[in-house]
């Protein structure tokens, strides 16, 4: 026999009808303070319910608590029916007597409205707010918190400036409103003349400063003025409200002079200090001073500094002293900061170069591809005993295209390129460029295999002691120790480029940092058609491409791979200036021209500039002989050298 609730409110028993078991009816909701029955009709068996569920709690606990008598909840003795259903009796037991279905009829009418309402109430609202906390559940506070997290790191700097603008703000409001009217600075002397001529009322000496505050009796200064128009104490105690006023018109009577005071006075009252005076004290006058005011019976006393001015003071001076730091902080702060550093800023980025982008430098080619398929693991080097070399430094003149192999090295292997400017690692303060070496390599270490390349070498790695640069020679140490730091199977190779290799440091170039050097030098006549046809790629030309290949090549020795890019464009330039949808051979003889010469009068021709020059300085023209070593006959005196 199990025992199962029957939902009867306090004041009634909730009858079979209520429970929506009449017969035929084959199920129904019954709903009592969050407790859920399912009723069934079962005609064969009588009136049978059966619960589900109450609550998750088990029969046992959940009746106890019910018969205890909070709920005022009956129940049915059930039984377990042949086919496995619970079933009741037909009879409803109540749990406490006089509990019974007629039982709203003994309750009043006001009570069982109030009921009905409370009841309604809590079926509705009992629900919802369980739902709310399974929802409220679900949310987890952890994700909640690093929400906040990323937002307050992706909003930090707004976030800094609002609060800095916020506590300003503060600062200000807390300084207006709890400025006083202060009392009127006086010398020393009128305090001693007021003493002297009895009308101080009130002194107070401040402690732990030399300040001291004191009161007049106005009325008496003003008496005493109308009879003594001179006395100093009169223009003491008037300072403010009466100067004026006996200034402007000094044909006014002392009956009108008085009278006028008396208003100001009492018009000012309002506003007035507690103090109308204050002086400094002047050293060893103590005794004077309170001798004085000893024989004219002066009440005086000694109190501390007020906490509201002493807040008042300190805030001030903060302020004062903050406003003019906060753009030095800020700057320290840039300086500083790990956001400025450039292991951050460059993203690993795949750059769309490869090999066949770079020509006319096969030498280089061929010792980089080597590093790539060590970086692929196409070679098993490490089967050898060989290690993958650490560094590899490029050397050659400007423009020859170092960074340019560098990036199709980071393009062919499908690694992390993380390209940086030494320059960068210079910096003001000591200590930063090591700590942006530091994170850069951090950086490369996390992404392995990875490539740094660094550009302009030499900015950082220059021979050290030679100058009292401790920043700069801090920066090349972090350089070499980052290099030694890196464990064999770590593949993190760093490129560096330099056109000046003798001035780098004997321990950068050392085996085991960059210990492969390669040289990219000036490509040859067929390197520099090479160069030419790549950049010829996309140019819609009007003759064939490699005839034009040969005639420039032809044209520029001397000439590196940035020289002749710029060629190519200058070539596409002029066509597009001229409107014309093809570049002609005429568009790129100009373009040599202007790369030779530079952007000129045509009359400037090298010719032209000898005669000019020959008529000026006899000697010019064999100058000038000497130095036309080109065989084409266009380079000149002025005209443009190569950078080699
Ligand atoms: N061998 C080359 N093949 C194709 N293009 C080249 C070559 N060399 C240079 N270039 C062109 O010249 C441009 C500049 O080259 P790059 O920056 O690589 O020169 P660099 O040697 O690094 O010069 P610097 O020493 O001044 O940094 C390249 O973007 C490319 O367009």
């Amino acid at each position: 026999m199990a025992c199962f609730p029957v939902v009867y409110n306090t004041g009634f028993l909730i009858s079979q009808e209520k429970l929506g078991v009449h017969c035929g009816k084959t199920k129904s909701l019954v709903r009592y303070r969050g407790f859920c029955c399912n009723s069934f009709v079962l005609p064969s068996l009588g009136f049978s319910i059966c619960c589900k569920s109450l609550h998750g709690l088990s029969w046992n606990s959940k009746l106890s608590s019910i018969i205890n008598g909070k709920s005022g909840l009956g129940f049915y003795n059930c039984c377990k029916s042949q086919r496995g259903l619970l079933s009741c009796n037909n009879g409803i037991v109540p749990l406490r007597s006089g509990n019974t279905g007629d039982k709203q009829t003994h309750l009043g009418e006001r009570e069982y409205r109030y009921l009905r309402l409370r009841r309604r109430f809590s079926l509705r609202l009992r629900p919802r707010l369980r739902l709310l906390r399974i929802r409220l559940k679900k949310v987890l506070i952890s994700s909640m918190l690093n929400e906040v997290k990323t937002f307050l790191r992706k909003n930090l700097r707004q976030l800094a400036l609002l609060s800095i603008s916020i506590a300003l703000g503060l600062c200000y409001l807390l300084v207006k409103l709890t400025a006083l009217p202060a009392p009127t600075i006086v010398p020393y002397s009128n305090l001693i003349l007021s003493l002297q001529n009895g009308s101080v009322t009130k002194v107070l000496l401040e402690e732990g400063s030399r300040r001291i505050f004191y009161n007049i009796d106005l009325q008496s200064v003003a008496s005493t003025q109308t009879s003594n128009e001179e006395s100093p104490v009169i223009n003491v105690a008037t300072e403010n409200e009466a100067d004026k006023v006996a200034t402007d018109d000094g044909s006014k009577t002392g009956k009108a002079l008085n009278l006028s005071i008396l208003k100001k006075i009492s018009r000012t009252r309002a506003s007035r200090p507690e103090w109308q005076y204050s002086t400094r004290k002047i050293d060893h006058d103590e005794k004077f001073l309170l001798s004085l005011m000893r024989e004219k019976g002066i009440t005086y006393s000694s109190a501390p500094q007020s906490v509201l001015a002493l807040m008042r003071r300190t805030l001030i001076t903060i302020i004062s002293l903050w406003i003019p730091l906060i753009p030095l902080m800020w700057l320290l702060y840039r300086q500083l900061s790990a956001a400025n550093s450039p292991a951050r800023k460059r993203q690993p980025n795949n750059q769309m170069v490869g090999f066949d982008d770079v020509e006319g430098v096969d030498a280089a080619k061929v010792e980089l591809m080597e590093i790539v398929s060590c970086l692929q693991g196409a070679v098993n080097y490490g089967k050898l005993g060989a290690k993958l070399p650490r560094g590899v430094l490029l050397v050659g003149p400007p423009g020859t295209g170092k960074t340019l192999l560098a990036r199709a090295v980071a393009g062919e292997a499908g690694v992390p390129f993380f390209t940086v400017s030494a320059s960068e690692f210079v910096e003001m303060f000591v200590g930063r460029g090591a700590a942006r070496i530091r994170d850069l390599f951090n950086v490369a270490r996390k992404c392995a295999p990875s490539i740094i390349f660094i550009d302009e070498l030499d900015a950082v790695g220059g021979k050290r002691g030679r100058s009292f640069n401790d920043e700069r020679d801090q920066t090349l140490n972090q350089l070499l120790t980052e290099m030694d730091g890196f464990e064999s199977d770590m593949k993190v190779v760093v490129i560096a480029a330099t056109n000046r290799p003798e001035a780098l440091d004997p321990a950068l170039c050392r085996p085991g940092r960059f210990s492969r050097k390669v040289l990219v030098g000036e490509p040859d006549d067929e390197g520099r058609k090479k160069i030419l046809a790549v950049h010829l790629r996309g140019v819609p030309l009007e003759e064939d491409v490699h005839l034009i290949c040969d005639l420039v090549a032809s044209l520029t020795p001397g000439f590196v791979g940035a020289d002749l890019a710029n060629i190519v464009n200058e070539a596409a330039l002029l066509a597009a200036r001229r409107g014309s949808e093809t570049v002609t051979r005429e568009d790129i003889m100009e373009a040599i021209e202007r790369a030779k010469f530079g952007i000129n009068d045509k009359q400037l021709r090298p010719s032209t500039i000898s005669k000019e020059l020959g008529k000026l300085f006899p000697w010019m023209p064999a100058l000038v002989g000497r130095n036309d070593t080109r065989q084409n006959g266009l380079q000149g005196p002025l005209g443009y050298q190569t950078l080699s």
